[in-house]
């Protein structure tokens, strides 16, 4: 079931990659929002924020212990946590978005360009959504858990 969520991300990215490759000219950016939000077409041959450009074995290898890792996980993980279920779920379709760029593009297909106040944040897309909100789901889980346990001891 969870896997249909994985799908779906996978689906969602690979969907507004292609229109972002089908309809803007790279370089090119389209306000959303003036000052906030802006649709520009951005390639990155590198992992978050550019960096380790071009390693693309380094991330081939790397994603592939992710997603293994993930699977592996989501398997093993008791029926009673929905919430970490979806973490991982979220995150093993980032990963795999992502992975089908590096592995056809030899790089990544970024178009969602959001200013944070002044600060350009990196131009992301809906794979490092995934990646980034999967990531938050599981460290809200886990300082909750550690509470829960402050409580009981
Ligand atoms: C989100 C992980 C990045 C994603 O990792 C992946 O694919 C994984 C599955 C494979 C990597 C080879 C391994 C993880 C590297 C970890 C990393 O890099 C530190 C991340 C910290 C993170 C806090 C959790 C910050 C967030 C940043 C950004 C996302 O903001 C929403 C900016 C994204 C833009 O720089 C954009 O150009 C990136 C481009 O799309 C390629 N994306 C990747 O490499």
């Amino acid at each position: 079931m969870y896997y249909l969520i994985a799908l779906a991300i996978i689906f969602l990215d690979q969907l507004t990659k292609w229109l972002v490759v089908q309809y803007m000219d790279l370089g090119e950016s389209i306000p959303i929002i003036e000052n906030f939000l802006y649709l520009s077409s951005h390639r990155n041959s590198g992992a978050a924020w550019g960096i380790l450009e071009g390693q693309m074995y380094f991330f081939y290898i790397i994603t592939v212990i992710v997603v293994i890792g993930l699977i592996v996980y989501l398997q093993k993980l008791p029926k009673d946590q929905p919430w970490m279920k979806l973490a991982l779920s979220l995150m093993l379709g980032g990963a795999i978005g992502n992975f089908i760029d590096r592995v056809l593009h030899q790089e990544v297909i970024d178009f969602i360009n959001t200013y944070i106040f002044t600060y350009d944040f990196p131009i992301f897309n809906v794979a490092d959504s995934a990646l980034v909100i999967g990531v938050g789901i599981i460290l809200v889980l886990t300082i909750m858990e550690g509470k829960k346990e402050k409580e009981l001891s």
